[in-house]
């Protein structure tokens, strides 16, 4: 039995704990959180979580440690667990911008440090988690996690100095996309199409091109061009696209992301 503890049972520290008791490692694995918010972790307790009522109960009941509060409260954090960090205990934070030295400085200078950014899609099972460990955690302790993640859908091993740079790419970009769809529902109650054919027309399209970028074989610009009929349709909104800049806005977005990260660093 592996016992893994969380602390935070927010959004994400949620969706992960869900998806560990509802996949086929439930069974061999044994969650408890902690979260001030009481109510939060009673929710859990249908799901197998057993509620404790402070970071020392977590840390005295678990070998793997889930970090999974906001990175402006984790200093606090890290100092409350510290007295009952060991060499054997394995800290997984999903802290956006934390890094691992400074978790090892406010813990003890041994500890075993897994970063890992996930996204909120993992609540379904559709995760895309990129993780990183330092050299104190051993193969066999990274794969624990590695495979918790694998099960919540799909897991990159990255290097550690790439963590805040990744956020953009699959924390963050969920939020991305969303604002995207948003754009293209309204655009047809705009035009008097109901929201919920353009919804489900819109989020189609979504899933068949993330598909044809993963499995048609084709590049990226090779799915444009078969979709833009010369003097067509397609043709005459990317002209408004390629004109607005838009790789350039997701560029900048995705820089001001990475910056944010760098602020909260640590
Ligand atoms: N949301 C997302 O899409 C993603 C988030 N992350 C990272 O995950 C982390 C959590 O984010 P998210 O789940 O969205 O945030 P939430 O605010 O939903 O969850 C954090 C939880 O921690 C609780 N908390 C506060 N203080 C403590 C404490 N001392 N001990 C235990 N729990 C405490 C909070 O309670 P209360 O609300 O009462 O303060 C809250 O329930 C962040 O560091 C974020 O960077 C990473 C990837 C994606
Ligand atoms: O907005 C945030 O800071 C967190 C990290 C990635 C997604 N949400």
């Amino acid at each position: 039995m592996v016992n893994i503890g969380f602390i935070g049972a927010g959004n994400m520290g949620t969706a992960i704990m869900k998806g560990i008791s509802t996949s086929s490692l439930g069974k061999d694995v044994k969650l408890s959180a902690f979260d001030p918010s009481t109510e939060k972790v009673k929710a859990l307790e249908e799901y197998g979580v057993t509620p404790c009522s402070s970071e020392k109960e977590i840390m005295e009941n678990s070998k793997y440690v889930f970090l999974a509060v906001k990175p402006q409260i984790i200093e606090g954090v890290l100092e409350a667990i510290s007295a009952y960090t060991t060499k054997d205990t394995v800290i997984i934070s999903i802290a956006a911008g934390i890094g691992d030295e400074f978790i090892a400085k406010k813990t003890i200078p041994d500890a075993k440090v897994i970063l890992v950014m996930p996204n909120t899609p993992l609540l379904l099972g559709e995760g895309a988690s990129a993780l990183s460990r330092n050299d104190k955690v051993s193969d066999e302790e990274f794969d624990v996690v590695l495979n918790i993640f694998r099960i919540c859908g799909k897991a990159a091993v990255i290097p550690k100095d790439k963590m805040k740079e990744i956020i953009a790419i699959n924390g963050s970009s969920p939020a991305f996309i969303y604002l995207f769809a948003k754009g293209f529902i309204d655009y047809a109650a705009s035009v008097g199409i109901d929201s919920k054919a353009a919804e489900e027309l819109f989020t189609q399209s979504l899933i068949g091109s993330a598909k044809m970028i993963t499995d048609s074989g084709n590049t990226i610009d090779d799915l444009i061009k078969m979709v833009s009929s010369p003097g067509g349709t397609t043709l005459a909104g990317l002209e408004r696209l390629y004109e607005g800049n838009l790789t350039d806005v997701v560029k900048n977005c995705c820089e001001s992301c990475t910056k944010r990260a760098y602020e909260l660093s640590k």
